[in-house]
């Protein structure tokens, strides 16, 4: 549909080792070279903090908050999870930034293909939460999940496989990965993951904690017999490199997010620049944020997998009208910019006066970051 955007590296090139691609990725907004960063003033003049109600706990939480902002090229979303500091959030404010006040790359599909995903429910409520879906030809499982103050939620690991098998028994020929948030020590991972060999699992995402451990997993299991992949998802989103995974040969895919890795160009950079296959998934957007991995999924040369942006399909309430939710196990690419929120949905969920000026407050310490880097 489309040619190659100029702002993601070139495979075929490579780096100065001559193995390597090169690790230049499009700047953040503020940086030389990179799109220009408006001021907190302009970020915020048509801004509304809202709070979408969760039809099941995900994440520990029933609440989704999020911040849309309103830029020249279209409406954004800032919504960096709370306990996310200046610094982690300032990616997704480059994110934001991108997406109202540049817009989006063209995209080279029309239509993504996206899976259900099954939070840390009981195996009893698992046909509940997979009807919300629809039909889709993957389904990703939580797994691992653990209490605030540490510990496997209840049913632990037993709960978990039942999970997972319940999922397998209801849908025979869906592609099932499974997703540990990094919840697993490197000997409950070979564990767990040698019990589900007989799942046929299409990928396990994060196992376990770091880049080294998640290589030692990936090769005991080869030596084990166990061929699941292994993908990477906090090691990429979370690590000072997020190229530094794929360096390291730890991973056989990648999972991208559009908010925490600063934007759709930088996502696809990554992808791009890694040389594995990618996933795209959301992080838990409104609407509007889910439209922008939409973006990325249509955008990227290769989608060898379902993304995970199903997950309007866990909200109650949605900022946009309708929802950005999967029909027939697909989203629509969403073109350059995102959709427009109804102005009747805005009013029901947005947040109060105190709500506001904390998000206010997080866009001003994100914004203090990039502006630093541009120096
Ligand atoms: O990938 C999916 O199916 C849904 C998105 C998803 O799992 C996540 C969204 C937001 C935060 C993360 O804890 C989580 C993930 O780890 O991938
Ligand atoms: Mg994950």
């Amino acid at each position: 549909m489309t040619s190659p955007d100029p702002a993601q590296p070139d495979r075929a090139q490579p780096g100065p080792d001559g193995l390597h691609p090169p690790p230049s990725l499009p700047p953040l907004p503020g940086a030389p070279g990179g799109c220009a960063l408006p001021s907190v003033e302009e970020l915020l003049a048509d801004a509304v903090a809202v709070e979408l109600p969760m039809t099941v706990r995900f994440r520990g939480t029933t609440a989704r908050q999020a911040l849309l902002l309103r830029g020249p090229a279209g409406w954004a979303e800032f919504s960096p999870f709370p306990e996310y500091g200046p610094e982690e959030s300032s990616r997704w404010l480059a994110a934001a930034v991108e997406a109202g006040w540049q817009g989006w790359p063209a995209p080279v599909r029309d239509a993504v293909p996206v899976n259900a995903t099954v939070p840390a429910v009981g195996a009893a409520e698992v046909e509940d939460v997979l009807e919300r879906f629809g039909p889709v030809p993957a389904v990703k499982v939580k797994v691992a999940e653990h209490r605030p103050g540490g510990g496997l939620v209840a049913g632990g690991h037993a709960a978990d496989l039942a999970r997972v098998r319940r999922v397998r028994e209801l849908l025979p020929e869906a592609a099932i990965r499974i997703d540990a948030n990094a919840g697993w020590t490197e000997d409950e991972a070979l564990h767990m993951l040698t019990e589900l060999a007989d799942v046929g699992l299409e990928y396990a995402e994060q196992p376990v904690p770091g880049i080294a451990p998640l290589a030692r997993v990936r090769r005991a299991l080869r030596e084990r017999g166990v061929a699941t992949p292994i993908a990477a998802d906090e090691a990429v989103r979370k690590e000072d490199d997020p190229l530094a995974v794929a360096a390291a040969g730890a991973a056989d895919l990648i999972v991208v997010k559009v908010q925490p890795l600063g934007g759709v160009r930088r996502a696809a950079a990554i992808v791009a620049a890694a040389g594995l296959p990618a996933v795209v998934s959301s992080a838990l957007d409104t609407s509007v944020g889910l439209a922008g991995g939409a973006a990325l999924a249509a955008h990227l040369p290769s989608l060898p997998h379902a993304c995970g942006l199903g997950t309007a399909a866990l909200f109650a309430d949605d900022v946009v009208a309708p929802p950005w939710r999967p029909v027939d196990g697909t989203l629509p690419a969403p073109g350059v910019r995102a959709p427009e929120p109804d102005p009747s949905a805005l009013r029901r969920l947005q947040l109060d006066r105190e709500g506001r000026r904390r998000w206010a407050e997080r866009v001003q310490h994100a914004h203090a970051v990039l502006a630093q880097i541009s120096g």
